[in-house]
This record gives structure tokens, sequence and C-alpha cells, in this order.
């Protein structure tokens, strides 16, 4: 039997008389990919927002670890080991990037600030271990030759890895990931591909939300489609890519029965 990280189930979330989300659901099964798509505006976002307790959901159930979130406190959410990146990179413009990632450890720290204070064993066993595993993830996302460089002047796809490395510094279970390939070169993206992928073989789930069609429909082995704040299909990408109502939602009610998401996306599986 397959355990899921993530189960939504029969969430609705409003603002005033707009619904972002109509009955949504959906499971990620532990250590799978997942992936959620669709036109602007369908509610990809807000679905990363119930996750987090960023919005709480005017009914419906999130459960991550078989926990059931809502009417959670948001503190204690926060602890769920579920990490996430945003649209629009989030860095210490300004901090090198091997600090940037000890910055992601920030949540885990224990201790006093008294402890840390007067270099306390504990208080520095623990800068230790954190250093250690900073600079194990600055390998891992291949950023070892960026170590000392201001997260500024990286690259765009280098300055994404790196806030992946950020967030998995607090040991998730679940990686959201929105729009990660957003912005990137073709080689950008296949080294983003094959860093998903890695993270995913450390057995980390990963949800995420993208529009680059190729690079879902090659990562994900599970796809939600989202329109108007509705499930109109989900299932795996050969399921999706011939999908009529996927289709006509993307690119309008004017396209022929024979046509399918790889022929109108230019998706080269
Ligand atoms: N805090 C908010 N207050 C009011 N409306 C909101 C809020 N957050 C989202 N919305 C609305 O909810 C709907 C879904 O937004 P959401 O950001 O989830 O869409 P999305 O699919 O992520 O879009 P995009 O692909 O453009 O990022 C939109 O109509 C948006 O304007």
């Amino acid at each position: 039997m397959t355990n899921n990280i993530l189960s939504i189930s029969n969430v609705t979330v409003k603002f005033g008389g707009l619904v972002a989300l109509n009955d949504f659901h959906i499971n990620v099964r532990e250590g799978g990919i997942s992936g959620v798509i669709g036109p602007n505006g369908a509610g990809k976002t807000t679905v990363f927002n119930i996750i987090t307790g960023v919005y709480k959901p005017f009914s419906g159930s999130v459960k991550v670890n078989n926990m059931e979130l809502v009417g959670t406190p948001t503190h204690i959410i926060a602890h769920q080991k579920v990490a996430r990146t945003f649209q629009n990179i989030r860095l210490f413009a300004n901090m090198n990037v091997l600090e940037n990632i000890i910055a992601g450890a920030c949540i885990k720290r224990e201790g006093t600030f008294l402890s840390s204070l007067f270099l306390l064993p504990k208080a520095l066993k623990q800068e230790k271990e954190i250093l250690n595993k900073a600079n194990k993830l600055l390998q891992f996302c291949g950023l070892e030759k960026f170590k000392d460089f201001p997260a500024i002047s990286l690259p765009y796809g280098m300055q994404r890895k790196l806030e992946i490395a950020r967030s998995l510094m607090t040991d998730p279970h679940l990686l959201l990931l929105d729009e990660p390939a957003a912005g990137m070169n073709p080689t950008e993206k296949i080294a983003l591909q094959e860093l998903v992928q890695k993270i995913s073989e450390q057995k980390i789930s990963v949800l995420l939300i993208e529009h680059d069609m190729k690079f879902v429909m090659n990562l994900c082995e599970n796809i939600t489609v989202l329109n108007y704040g509705s499930v109109i299909a989900e299932g795996t990408p050969d399921i999706i890519q011939t999908n009529h109502d996927v289709i006509e939602a993307y690119l309008g009610s004017d396209v022929e029965d024979d046509f399918t998401i790889k022929d109108t996306l230019n998706v080269a599986r």
C-alpha cells in the first residue's frame, strides 16, 4: 500500500466573492514527484498557501504526514517538514551562497541566545553540524564553485538552485516548488530537472507548480490540472497531454479534436 505524504480533500478557499479553490483535492505519494498546472490565476499558488498555513481554507481537509493542518496554529504547521520555494526568488542578495544556505537552518536551531553568545559547547557543536550540512547541500546542488559569491551575482539558474538548497536545510519530507524553471534557459532546465530527480531519490516528495509543459511532463508521475479553482483533469502525463478539457483551458474552445498538448505546446518526451 502506498502512503501519501500529502492528502488534500474537498478544500474550498474564498477571497470575498472570489472562489480561488473549489472543492479541490490532490494526493502526493511518499517519494513521488507530482505537479499542479493551469492557466494564470487558476489557483495553483493558493494550493501551496493552504499547505503552508498562509491561507485558511473555508472548508475541507489538508493532511501532511497524516496530520490535519486545518485548524492547526501556523507555528505548528511551520514544523511539519514542509519546505517551499517561491515564484519570485527570495534570497539574501548580499550574503554569500554558503551563508544563504545556512540561513535555511534558522527554523531548526535549538538552544538559547545566551548559549550562542557565550559559545557554550552545545551551541558550538550545533554550529559545526549546520556548517557541515550546508557544505554537503552546496555539493548536492552543484553550487560548490559559487560558495563565496554573493547570491545576487549568480546566474539565474543557480539562484533557483540556491533557493532549493536553502529549503533542504530543514530536512523536509515534502518540498513545494513554485515555478522552479521560470526564466531558465534550456540547459539550466535540464540541470534543474536532474536536481529534482535526485531530491526525490532521497525520499523527499516533491509537488511543483510549473508553466513549462516539457519540464512538468518529463518529471511528474502525476499531474493535477486546475482551471478557475477547480480540478479539470488529473493523471499521468500521457493522460493529461491528450485531455481535451486541458487543451481547451490553455488554448480556447476552437481546438480540433485530434490535437494533443504535445502537438500544441511542442512537448517532446
Ligand atoms: N490574498 C488574496 N486576496 C484576494 N485574491 C487572491 C489572493 N490570493 C490569490 N487571490 C486570487 O485567487 C485566484 C488564484 O490565485 P493564485 O495566485 O493561486 O493563481 P495561480 O494559478 O498561482 O496564478 P499564476 O499562474 O498567475 O501565479 C486569483 O484570481 C487571485 O487573484
